[in-house]
């Protein structure tokens, strides 16, 4: 069936006061943004809402951009008709017409923003219901607890009719609340920090650290793969940050302090990424982190490694189980790229029996015995090499790019 526009809601519980004009002008800014590779729609706003007038664009090309949009509390396809009455009731049994499985029971609630109707709800309750009755004689009504509630907006302009609802991604517009660096590795959490970190309104860039050439191409091509799917929640491409870490890891081996290598590496790793947040001018580091999950995940390591970031360092995941993370993985579509064989720089140096609790003196004491170590940090930010993600360097990168991927960015 062909709709006649989508009424998109947002936010309207979650912000008060003055913060939520530029909430609402964000978002509406945001769903066209998101649409902008769909031609002929047209945008109108109103308190907490939007409506996207389709012009014949099918309502399932313009959801499946919508559900990646944060902030989206919810959105409906919408019937619209003259306010007479006919007209109405028309409309109403095309909906239930389309409907692919039918519901036993349903009801009809009618809001009247208009007055000048000349029914009063509970006659037009009834008015069209009936109608639907008339042609589905098996169908019962059932106020309390219908399997469809058919929904009818009567407004000055005309009515709006729908009878689905589907969920928004929710949270907050993407960059509404700040900017932050990103932590990803190539495995299946920090694509989760990333996704809740945007959804909570973070504006992200990514850094993530390479051992090449002990760490494939492959790996780095992984990476940059999860950073385009997760651009598609962004709705725009996200910049990633690939950091040669080669040097440092190889100087860390050689302290002779094995169990504490991890460390080493995660706290070179966050010294890294707050210089490259400083410089991208983000007000806090995002990690994959989840407690208990790894001895870098132990309370101890955890505070240990956090001490070498003077910006906050958030950890999305901290609370979550594996299994958790695992469905918003799949959830999301990153978790097929995850799972894919490819090493991380981290677990080629895993030594056999990593700290779970280090202690931060021994780990200063060692940090301070490498008279290199600022200087090789340094060096690695200026060795990063920047992908602006766009549809030339994704082919480049990625040679099994599928033609449909490539056309179908967000
Ligand atoms: N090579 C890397 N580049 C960038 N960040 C990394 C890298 N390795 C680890 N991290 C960061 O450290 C976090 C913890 O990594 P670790 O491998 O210990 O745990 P994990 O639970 O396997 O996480 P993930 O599934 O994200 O790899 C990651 O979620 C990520 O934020």
């Amino acid at each position: 069936m062909e709709y006649d526009l989508i009424t998109v809601r947002y936010g309207e519980l979650t912000l008060k006061g003055r913060n939520r004009g530029r909430f609402e002008q964000q978002m509406f800014r945001y769903i066209k943004l998101s649409l902008q590779h769909l031609e002929g729609l047209e945008f109108e706003k109103t308190y907490a809402r939007a409506y996207i007038k389709l012009n014949g664009v099918a309502y399932e090309r313009v959801a499946e951009a919508l559900r990646r949009v944060f902030g989206i509390h919810s959105f409906s396809p919408v019937k619209r008709a003259a306010n007479e009455l006919e007209a109405i009731q028309e409309a109403a049994l095309e909906l239930w017409r389309a409907l692919p499985a039918k519901p036993a029971t349903f009801k009809v609630t009618v809001k009247r923003g208009w007055k000048g109707f000349p029914h009063v709800t509970h006659e037009l309750n009834h008015l069209i219901g009936s109608h639907i009755l008339r042609a589905a004689p098996e169908l019962k009504v059932d106020v309390r607890q219908p399997e469809m509630e058919l929904r009818v907006d009567i407004q000055p302009e005309g009515a709006y009719i729908f009878n689905r609802i589907e969920a928004g991604a929710g949270g907050f517009p993407y960059g509404s609340n700040g900017k932050a660096m990103l932590l990803l590795s190539g495995g299946i959490d920090s694509p989760v920090a990333a996704w809740s970190a945007m959804r909570k309104g973070l504006e992200l860039e990514l850094v993530h650290f390479h051992s090449f050439p002990f760490t494939s191409e492959q790996a780095t091509d992984k990476v940059i793969e999860l950073a385009r799917q997760l651009s598609r929640w962004a709705g725009k491409p996200l910049k990633l940050h690939l950091v040669p870490f080669t040097d440092i890891q190889t100087r860390f081996t050689q302290t002779g302090q094995d169990h504490l290598i991890i460390t080493l590496m995660r706290r070179a790793m966050l010294r890294i990424a707050g210089l490259l947040a400083e410089q991208a001018g983000a007000g806090a580091v995002v990690s994959g982190d989840s407690l208990g999950q790894v001895a870098s995940q132990t309370l101890g390591s955890m505070n240990v490694i956090g001490r070498s970031l003077e910006l906050p360092l958030l950890r999305p995941l901290i609370m979550m189980d594996k299994q958790e993370i695992i469905d918003r993985a799949v959830q999301i579509g990153t978790y097929g790229t995850s799972i894919l064989p490819f090493e991380d720089c981290c677990t080629l140096f895993v030594p056999k029996s990593p700290s779970t609790n280090p202690n931060l003196r021994i780990v200063e004491r060692t940090e301070g015995g490498i008279a290199e170590l600022d200087e090789q940090i340094e060096q690695a930010v200026r060795d990063v090499e920047t992908v602006q993600l766009d549809r030339g360097q994704v082919l480049r990168r990625q040679r099994e790019v599928r033609e449909a991927d490539e056309r179908d960015w967000f």
